[in-house]
């Protein structure tokens, strides 16, 4: 849809209307066909002005109609018509043109944005490239190496950076209508011959080979698997070497490859997927839409070890009064020091003054009397955090709402411990808190809607992909990790090296493998969570019985690394060994190696060859395997809140759309059939049987990931 009018006499105003976002749907798009005519038909009409209505210009393709069938008017022809109108057409940009929305202005003769606009093209992070014109018009406007950067990576840039770049010829403060109208008469009458960019020659980069293999080695290595990045590149590469037609056609193949293949679907999956956790629901039914939030102005953070720090950093840095409580003098010095120099770099990047008076330090515990909300971020110690919550519920005013960055301990034991249990939340941040984008957000069965609303806001307002989820032994991120660990660990047992896991992983494209990261979030943690739960003991046990804890098969072998002072990164060793400690680069580890072999040998193993299939199978179908298990358990309401949790926490692939999408993509038939071989060959480790809903799943045809939901509704309602 779009709305067309004749404003000060002599131009043609086109106004798309499609809200939210003004997408080019199919009927917008021929609505911009039809109103393109009529202006260019009028013979009153000497220039034109496109817009978007609420603010907007254009958010790009509309990706809800993206499919086998498309309908409508395509994109290249609508947009070559634009340029090669004999009368100026001028595009107004407010809020965002993205995508197909760039597309379109650049087929324009002129480009008009407001300060506060943003431009790009996202299409690489859907899984495509520009493919209306975008990757050949681009780099003909500002040069090779700049459109690559654009285009590979989809980064916005702000109107100021786009009239750097010459992607606007102007950027205004004022009403961006108005400035392009008046633009638009400036110009009427003049020729159009040098404002076609179609028609320009692609500015030849030195070394121009050189270039290209250097960004498409950047690009492969940094895309992990991804295909749309790298033929983004070779799209800009056309637009360098051929005449405009040729560059059009190429950018036509490519995009014919990507745009069905999975990759494009799952990253449309989880571009979605993200939007709509945000549209939680409790059991009780109570959700985002019934509840509303408390204002949140002022916060506290309790506790500044690493957590509380990046804590501090993201509340501050979100606009927040933070009060920041340690009790020990020397840390509280120390983690003021590391809060204000991140503060400090992070400000220099942005060009922005640090808001390091924002924060108010104290030891005392009085001075979070008047906040409005308290993050508890101390030592994971169930005795400490109770004392600590009921001194929160003494000093704070009435309706503070009371959360506890825990990951391993049990939220709802704590809030029994406050007169206001229904004030009490989980916010579960990832470490660095300033940087991770994910956030769990866990109620018990007596958290109110409007406490779990509290702190869903604050997320969001902190930019972080939020995620509603229930109270149970590890939420979902960390309770998915404890059987893809352990079946790392077994692999190990059986003849896999940490290399060998890793690799599989890595070329699947994690952005690191298991071992890998577990040395550099240090191996105490996990060491310190299974002695809690009674599972590592301090001293091997010998025998077949030092493999078997609670009934099951047990793997020691992370407890006895540990046992020898090898926490990783930290420490200088772990699973591989770093030339000193806190050093990044690992390398292998012949004592490791002999350590396996010795192990296996103490405990009658044979070494048998291991493939990348089985370290993928076992490892993802274990983890997805108890994916299904939290959904029948209703702590995650749908498997979107499993694979934003694993996108944008736990380094999962997003081209592979998250656990949860890529079992549908395998087939959940085969997850099964897989899971069912893996458990028959190890009756004793229960985290392979499959679960009841994934046969379910499978009994009912294996729906597509969007109708799980029915399926598990109706389970929850036979329970
Ligand atoms: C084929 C030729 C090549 C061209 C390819 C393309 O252009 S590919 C496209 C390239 N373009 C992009 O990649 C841009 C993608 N969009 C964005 O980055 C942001 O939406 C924004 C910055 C435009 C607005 O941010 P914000 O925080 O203000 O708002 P929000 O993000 O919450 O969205 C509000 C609602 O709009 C929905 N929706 C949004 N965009 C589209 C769309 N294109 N389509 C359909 N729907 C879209 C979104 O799902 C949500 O719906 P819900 O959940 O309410 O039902």
């Amino acid at each position: 849809m779009a709305q067309y009018t004749r404003v000060s006499g002599i131009v043609g105003l086109i106004t798309l209307q499609n809200p939210p976002v003004n997408a080019l749907s199919a009927a917008v798009r021929q609505g911009i066909v039809d109103k393109v005519e009529t202006a260019l038909s009028d013979p009153k009409v000497k220039s034109v002005v496109i817009c978007g209505q609420n603010g907007i210009f254009c958010g790009g393709a509309d990706i809800k109609e993206f499919g086998p069938k498309m309908s409508g008017p395509p994109l290249i022809p609508m947009i070559h018509a634009i340029e090669a109108a004999n009368k100026p057409v001028v595009a107004a940009i407010e809020g965002s043109a993205l995508g197909g929305g760039l597309e379109l202005a650049l087929g324009c003769h002129y480009r008009i944005a407001h300060s506060k606009a943003r431009l790009g093209l996202p299409e690489v992070t859907l899984g495509l490239l520009p493919a209306a014109g975008g990757s050949q018009r681009l780099p003909r406007l500002i040069g090779v190496p700049a459109a690559l950067d654009l285009i590979t990576t989809g980064r916005h840039v702000t109107a100021a950076e786009a009239l750097q770049l010459g992607i606007v010829d102007q950027v205004t403060d004022n009403n961006t209508v108005d400035a392009a109208v008046k633009f638009a008469l400036s110009v009427a009458g003049q020729s159009l011959d040098a404002r076609r960019i179609s028609t320009y020659p692609c500015p030849q980069p030195s070394h121009l080979d050189a270039l290209f293999e250097e960004v498409m080695q950047k690009v492969r290595q940094s895309a992990r698997g991804a295909m749309a990045p790298v033929a983004c590149v070779q799209a800009v590469r056309a637009a360098a070497t051929l005449p405009y037609t040729q560059g059009l056609e190429r950018e036509k193949e490519l995009m014919a490859t990507l745009f069905t293949s999975g990759q494009a679907r799952a990253l449309q999956y989880i571009f979605f997927a993200q939007r709509a956790v945000g549209r939680w629901r409790m059991p009780s039914g109570a959700g985002w839409d019934t509840s509303k939030h408390r204002p949140v102005n002022k916060a506290a953070v309790i506790g500044l070890g690493t957590m509380g720090q990046g804590i501090t950093v993201a509340l501050a840095q979100t606009g927040l009064s933070v009060v920041a409580i340690e009790t020990q003098e020397k840390q509280l010095m120390k983690a003021k020091q590391a809060v204000s120099s991140t503060l400090e770099r992070g400000a220099k990047r942005r060009g922005v003054a640090p808001p390091l008076d924002r924060i108010s330090y104290s030891q005392n515990i009085q001075a979070v009397a008047d906040v409005d909300l308290v993050i508890e971020a101390v030592f994971e110690d169930m005795g400490l955090k109770m004392e600590v919550f009921q001194q929160l519920s003494a000093v704070c005013k009435p309706g503070t709402v009371l959360c506890t960055n825990t990951s391993a301990l049990d939220m709802d034991q704590l809030a029994s411990e406050t007169p206001n249990p229904e004030l009490v939340v989980g916010m579960h941040f990832f470490s660095p808190a300033h940087v991770m984008k994910l956030l769990e957000v866990v109620y018990g069965p007596r958290s109110s809607p409007q406490a779990v609303a509290t702190a869903m806001q604050l997320g969001k307002k902190m930019g972080k992909a939020s995620v509603v989820v229930g109270n149970c032994r590890g939420f979902v991120g960390n309770r998915m990790l404890m059987p893809y660990s352990e079946q790392a660990f077994f692999l190990l047992e059986e003849g896999a090296t940490p290399e060998l896991v890793d690799r599989a992983l890595e070329e699947f494209g994690f952005s690191m493998g298991l071992f890998r990261m577990s040395d550099l979030a240090g191996l105490d943690v996990g060491w310190r969570v299974r002695k809690s739960a009674g599972l590592a003991e301090p001293r091997e046990a010998s025998g077949q019985s030092a493999r078997i804890r609670k009934g099951y098969r047990y793997s020691p072998i992370a407890d006895l690394i540990c046992e020898q002072g090898r926490f990783g990164q930290k420490t200088g060793s772990g699973w591989y060994q770093y030339d000193k400690p806190g050093s990044r680069v690992a390398r292998s580890d012949p004592w490791l190696h002999s350590f396996l072999e010795q192990y296996r040998a103490r405990h009658g193993l044979v070494a048998r060859s291991i493939d990348h299939q089985e370290v993928l199978e076992r490892c993802l179908y274990a983890m997805i395997n108890e994916g299904f298990r939290i959904l029948e358990d209703g702590i995650a309401a749908g498997p979107e809140d499993i694979d934003v949790i694993y996108v944008f926490g736990y380094g999962w692939p997003r081209h592979r759309g998250g656990p949860m999408f890529y079992a549908s993509m395998v087939g959940l038939a085969k997850v099964l059939e897989r899971l069912e071989h893996y458990h028959q060959a190890h009756p004793d480790v229960p985290y392979l049987q499959p679960c009841s809903l994934l046969k379910r799943l499978v009994a009912s045809g294996s729906p597509p990931v969007h109708r799980w939901r029915e399926v598990i509704k109706k389970l929850h309602s036979q329970l």
